[in-house]
């Protein structure tokens, strides 16, 4: 790698733009007590994330990107640390939070329609105002024509599609996705991402994104957070330099090439002076 930093590597947590965050992680750890002692999943996250930022979250297996991921959420609470968003703290899942997981997890004896609206049905909030939202979410994603199929009669893709919509449903101000297309082929999973870049460019939501396939990373994102493995710490910041929408055609570009290397390299490199420590 140059010595050089190239201009879209960012130096990591600028706590002077904290005013300005709207997903603030503040020097947050995680501990799990197992029966073979504790397991520090998350150490030292420091991050701040813009209003409308998409985020990626990438590192090695374990290196606590869904532990990272949750907490904001409100689905499990640091160990210490503060994790604010729009200024609140977060202590539980949120109404004006979206969930995507890897398993889509549909409701079989619901249509697609019903699957989406489903969120809205629990939180007792009036449905029929939400049907238009529903439509145009189906359309936008190509499931139009299958809306009043059930989950057993679609794909793999098109239920990950539906999971989409249904996390965004309630319009929440925040989207957290974890490896939302990792069970997927390759070819529909190429799919799913463009799918996902065109609804971003119609959403613009503030989205926290983990997946394993580096170039989805850098193709989906505005900002990729590159993890190390544990105890894990961010160890790259990168503001990837690519104007929405985003073409296919990008990851031709040596720019995105540069990047996808740089993360992979970085990637590497922990594992390789973590062995070292082993050795
Ligand atoms: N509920 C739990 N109890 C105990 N340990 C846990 C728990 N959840 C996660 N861990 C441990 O915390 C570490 C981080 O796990 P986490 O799932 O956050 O990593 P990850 O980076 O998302 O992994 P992957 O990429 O494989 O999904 C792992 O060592 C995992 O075994």
């Amino acid at each position: 790698m140059s010595s050089v930093s190239p201009s879209w590597l960012q130096p990591l947590a600028t706590p002077a733009q904290r005013d300005q965050a709207y997903v603030s992680v503040q020097n947050v750890h995680k501990t799990y007590a197992t029966r073979n002692g504790e397991v520090h999943a998350v150490q030292h996250a420091d991050f701040d994330v813009a209003e409308g930022d998409f985020l990626s979250l990438v590192g090695p297996s374990g290196c606590g990107k869904s532990t990272l991921v949750s907490m904001v959420g409100g689905l499990e609470n640091p160990s210490a640390g503060c994790i604010l968003v729009g200024g609140e703290p977060v202590t539980a899942p949120r109404r004006d939070f979206g969930y995507v997981f890897q398993d889509a997890t549909l409701l079989p004896w619901k249509s697609v329609l019903d699957n989406v609206l489903f969120p809205i049905r629990t939180q007792k909030r009036p449905v029929a105002e939400y049907r238009g939202e529903a439509e145009r979410l189906l359309r936008a994603t190509g499931l139009w024509d299958f809306r009043d199929k059930r989950p057993s009669e679609l794909s793999g893709g098109m239920r990950q599609r539906v999971a989409i919509c249904r996390g965004l449903i309630n319009d929440p101000r925040l989207l957290m996705m974890d490896e939302p297309f990792s069970a997927l082929d390759a070819i529909t999973r190429d799919d799913m991402n463009l799918m996902l870049a065109q609804l971003w460019d119609q959403v613009h939501k503030t989205a926290l994104f983990i997946t394993h396939s580096i170039r989805e990373a850098v193709y989906l994102s505005d900002r990729v957070l590159v993890m190390n493995a544990r105890p894990s710490r961010i160890v790259a910041d990168i503001r990837v330099p690519f104007a929405r929408p985003r073409r296919p055609e990008m990851q031709e570009d040596p720019v995105f090439n540069s990047i996808c290397s740089f993360v992979r390299e970085t990637i590497h490199a922990g594992h390789e002076s973590r062995s070292a420590h082993a050795g």
